[in-house]
Order: structure tokens, then C-alpha cells, then sequence
């Protein structure tokens, strides 16, 4: 459903002023309150973050996979999800570091459905403080099973609504180059990664990625929700993050030598995760695993910069259009590989990584 068949905009345009405020909401601290994190669950973020840290950094060599739908928009398919890869990393954690894709907004590229925390009953509704709730809700349920949290950062107001839960996130490719984003990410507490832009150029995320290891001041808003001015101390946990662009692929060697050339020479480690969908698979999501395996086949090469690779993924493969009786588990945004592929794809690349003789965990048996 798109917003133009909920809010017409001629009407909004002839009859509504330009901006007013249509209710309030919670400020995070409330929703916090509400649904507070036990101390178990912080210290278990702590240890995910951390893992993921020492992937980014090169202290460990495992593969870490940004895996799961293109956006949240039933929290049981979701669960059922987290639940398979709650199962699967048990098996390949000691080649890969599963992390499920927990998307609760999406960036349109012109307008449509922003996501489960704007309109979490996909009835045009907006219902954005019970998109908040429910997303914070869920997010915590997932990692109650022990399966970390990745999001994308959007709408800076949202984060810390949920600042706590995630440990990795991404600033995606329509706003890599946005001050605001580089802000939010210089003081969100996990490592980010930025992805390149739609068109391409990696230069944007190299610029942010600097940008946001800096400490910053800016306009913002605090726990109890008034306005503040914000200061971070800069994040040095940073990806660049490969997901194509206008001219096609970018996660053959060549481009994989050249962004590492590009990371050293702007002074950042080498390290980068490939996006297997978007403009990598040219939006055929069944094309992921020639992606994955070519990240694969790059890392038993000996390309140790790649760190991270992801994929969206779904219960069922494919999409469905918004409106009328949705199918389980089919993606309502971009199309999705199923999750029997998925697993089928990440145990054989664990079963290939653990034979591989330069993986620290070389040698261990994966039970495929
Ligand atoms: O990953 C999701 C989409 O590619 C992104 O949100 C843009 O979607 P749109 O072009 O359908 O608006
Ligand atoms: C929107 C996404 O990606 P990108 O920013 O690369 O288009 C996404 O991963 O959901």
C-alpha cells in the first residue's frame, strides 16, 4: 500500500497546513521504562557488539552475516526467523557470526511503506508510537534467543528508541552522504556500516566513515524527548559496505582491490562487507548466492579484507504487493531469498571456511 492511496495528497496539499503536530509520543526513556533491558540481555548486547568489533578489526576471522528480511512487517515470521538462525548459528559459529536483519524502517526512493515503526498494522494508519513499542518489543524478543540485531538508521529520532538492542547497523545508500546520519552514527553505540550510494561511489562512505569517527555537537533530541544539543564521542567501529550501484555489481575482485586500495589510502582498515542484494544481484534476490559465493571464493583466495557479508532473506522467497491477504513469511519491500536456500547457503560456506587452512577454526566439522 502506498501512502497515496492512505493520505491523499491533493487534499493534504488544499486542506491540512503545511506541517502540525498530529499526536505525541512517548519520549525513549518512557518506551525504555516499559520495556527495560534485564541485565543479562545488556551484558549479552555488550558481547555481540564486541564480537562484531573484533571481526571489523581483524581480531577475529570470522565471516559475519547480516541475514533476514528486507523489512519487519509481522513479528511472527520474524520470531520464526530468529528461531532458524538461533538454531543455525549454534551450527557455524565458529566460522560465521549470524546477525539478524531487523529492519523496522525503509528508505523509500520516492514514497511507499516506511516500515513496521511507522505503520506497523499496514493499514495507512501511522500508528508510530505503537510501531515504536512493537519494534522495541521484538527486537528484544530476538535477542532473548541469543541472535544479535541489525538495523538501519533513519530517522535520527528513532534510534534511541532502540539504541540499546542493536549491534550492528547500517546508514544505507540514499543517505551515506547526509551530515545528520554521520552524526547519528559518531555516538550510536555498535559499529555501523556505511553503504555505498546508489550510483556507485564508494567516496561518500570513505567521507562518512571519517566523518563519524569524529566526535560531533549538533541539534538533537534527549531521553525525555526535549530539544538538546548532542555530543558524541565519535565512532571508530565503521564499515564500508558494497551493495552496487547504478552501473551494475561492485563485489568482483577487481572492485574489492580497488575499495581496498581506496579504504588505505583515506586511512581506514581494510575492511569491508558485501550486500548481496540491492544493485549487487540487480534486484533479483535469487541471484544472491552467485553473490555469496563469490564473496566466498574471494575470502578462500586469501582476501581477508572481506569481513562481513548480506543478504535478505525471508522465510519464503520472493515479494507481495501490500493490500488484500498477505502470504507468511513473504517480504512486502524488496524480494528476498527463502531461508531453506539461506541455510543450505550458509552451512555449506561454513563446511568450506573450516576446511579452509588460514581460518583460525580450521579443521572443525560442520554437521550439514
Ligand atoms: O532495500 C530496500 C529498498 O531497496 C529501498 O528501501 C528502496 O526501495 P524503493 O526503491 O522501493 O522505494
Ligand atoms: C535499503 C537498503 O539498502 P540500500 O541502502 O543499499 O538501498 C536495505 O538494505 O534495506
Amino acid at each position: 500500500m502506498s501512502i497515496s492511496e492512505t493520505t491523499p495528497a491533493t487534499t493534504a496539499a488544499s486542506e491540512l497546513p503545511a506541517r502540525r503536530t498530529r499526536c505525541a509520543l512517548p519520549s525513549s526513556a518512557e518506551l525504555k521504562r516499559e520495556l527495560p533491558l534485564a541485565d543479562e540481555l545488556t551484558r549479552t548486547i555488550a558481547h555481540q557488539r564486541s564480537a562484531i568489533r573484533d571481526i571489523i578489526h581483524g581480531r577475529d576471522d570470522r565471516l559475519l552475516v547480516v541475514t533476514g528480511p528486507c523489512s519487519i512487517h509481522d513479528e511472527h515470521a520474524a520470531m520464526e526467523y530468529a528461531r532458524h538462525l538461533q538454531e543455525l548459528a549454534a551450527r557455524v559459529g565458529e566460522q560465521l557470526l549470524p546477525v539478524m536483519r531487523v529492519y523496522i524502517e525503509k528508505p523509500r526512493t520516492t514514497v511507499g511503506w516506511k516500515g513496521f515503526a511507522y505503520d506497523p498494522d499496514l493499514d495507512g494508519r501511522d500508528d508510530m508510537a505503537g510501531g515504536l513499542w512493537r519494534a522495541r518489543r521484538l527486537m528484544r524478543d530476538i535477542v532473548a534467543l541469543g541472535v544479535p540485531v541489525a538495523t538501519e538508521l533513519l530517522q535520527p529520532m528513532t534510534a534511541p528508541y532502540i539504541d540499546d538492542l542493536v549491534s550492528w547497523a547500517a546508514i544505507g545508500a540514499r543517505t551515506t552522504e547526509s551530515q545528520i546520519h554521520r552524526e547519528l552514527a559518531s555516538g550510536f553505540p555498535a559499529p555501523v556500516g556505511f553503504k555505498n550510494g546508489t550510483d556507485g561511489g564508494i567516496g561518500v562512505a570513505l567521507d562518512a566513515m571519517a566523518a563519524s569517527a569524529h566526535g560531533h555537537r549538533f541539534f538533537g533530541v534527549d531521553e525525555q524527548g526535549g530539544p538538546a544539543v548532542i555530543e558524541t564521542a565519535g565512532n571508530p567501529d565503521t564499515q564500508l559496505v558494497l551493495r552496487g550501484g547504478h552501473q551494475g555489481p561492485n563485489c568482483d575482485p577487481g572492485s574489492i582491490e580497488a575499495a581496498c586500495r581506496a579504504l588505505e589510502h583515506a586511512g581506514h582498515p581494510p575492511s569491508l562487507m558485501v550486500d548481496c542484494s540491492h544493485a549487487n544481484s540487480g534486484k533479483d534476490p535469487f541471484r544472491q548466492p552467485e553473490v555469496f559465493e563469490q564473496v566466498i571464493e574471494q575470502r578462500l583466495a586469501g582476501q581477508q579484507a572481506l569481513t562481513g557479508v548480506m543478504i535478505e532473506s525471508h522465510l519464503e522467497g520472493g515479494r507481495q504487493p501490500m493490500g488484500g491477504e498477505l502470504q507468511h513469511g513473504v517480504s512486502i519491500t524488496d524480494g528476498c531469498l527463502d531461508w531453506a536456500q539461506t541455510r543450505s547457503l550458509l552451512l555449506a560456506a561454513a563446511e568450506r571456511l573450516a576446511r579452509a587452512p588460514s581460518m583460525a577454526s580450521a579443521g572443525a566439522e560442520i554437521s550439514l
